[in-house]
């Protein structure tokens, strides 16, 4: 591969950038960083965002970015795992093997008050995801994903999303603030599947070996099924069934899916209060 150039003296972007970023400073940005590649963009990021971390669910596209930021820096953003507790096995090895081949610190954030799927099923019941989807969602990655933005600081965070996923994300761009302010920064946004599999490949990236079984995208056990060929299959089998469902409520507003979970338990309290 060629290696990346280095940018970071030709942007005109105050180091580092003063937040909370005006819509036109994000616009600016935005103009800036669509024609670079991957590299360079993550290159930018390093020098130029405060509180820089990297929040991934080890996928294919995080995993690329691991790798990238492996060779553009030697103090790559750390990176934040939100542990639903109901991963499958292979997804918790590969952990295990990103750790130790690239030495990057993983903080890993549960369910409130949750160690394991015992712990949680306790305290919410058997099942949430069937029973209310967005409390299950909020209360596995919204809630502890908050929890840890607030408590290490984080002002910014890397994202394995691509425009070519689809759905919500057809019309990703590089740079964006989500409702409650925090940036994301989608490196790979421009990037297909088949060109993400084909630098994984190329660079000995570590990989889940789900993937090897006709998975394409991998999330909770109980909500993931292999899927097809091509961009239009890549997360055919997260929430299959439910086609109106493409977001985990990660990258959904918070306060809207942090409303509809309260409203369930709220609905929850007054349903034990009436019973006879
Ligand atoms: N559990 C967990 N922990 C930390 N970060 C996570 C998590 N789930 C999703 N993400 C972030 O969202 C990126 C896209 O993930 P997915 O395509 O799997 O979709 S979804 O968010 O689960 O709906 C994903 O990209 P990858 O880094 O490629 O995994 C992450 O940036």
């Amino acid at each position: 591969m060629t290696p990346p150039i280095d940018i970071a003296g030709t942007s005109t972007f105050s180091k580092p950038l003063q937040l909370p970023l005006s819509q036109e400073e994000l616009d600016r940005i935005n103009n800036y960083l669509r024609p670079l590649v991957p590299e360079e963009s993550l290159r930018w990021a390093v020098d130029h965002i405060p509180g820089l971390f990297q929040t991934t669910a080890f996928g294919l596209t995080g995993l690329v970015a691991i790798d990238m930021l492996s060779k553009i820096t030697t103090s790559p953003p750390p990176l934040i795992f939100i542990d639903t507790l109901y991963h499958f096995p292979e997804t918790y090895e590969l952990v295990k093997d990103v750790k130790k081949k690239y030495g990057v610190p993983v903080t890993v954030y549960k369910p409130q008050g949750c160690n394991t799927v015992q712990d949680f099923e306790r305290k919410h019941g058997e099942k949430l995801w069937e029973t209310d989807e967005d409390a299950y969602d909020f209360s596995v990655k919204v809630e502890p994903a908050r929890r840890a933005y607030e408590e290490l600081g984080v002002k910014a965070v890397i994202t394995g999303r691509r425009a070519s996923q689809g759905a919500d994300r057809a019309n990703l761009q590089p740079l964006e603030i989500d409702s409650t302010g925090l940036l994301k920064l989608n490196p790979l946004f421009a990037w297909n599947y088949h060109l993400v599999e084909w630098y994984i490949k190329e660079n000995g990236v570590p990989r889940n070996k789900l993937l090897d079984q006709g998975y394409r995208s991998v999330g909770d056990w109980h909500s993931t099924v292999k899927s097809g060929e091509g961009d239009a299959g890549e997360r055919a089998g997260r929430w299959a069934g439910k086609v109106e469902k493409t977001e985990c409520g990660l990258h959904v507003d918070y306060f809207k899916i942090k409303a509809a979970a309260e409203k369930k338990e709220r609905e929850d309290v007054q349903h034990i209060q009436t019973a006879p």
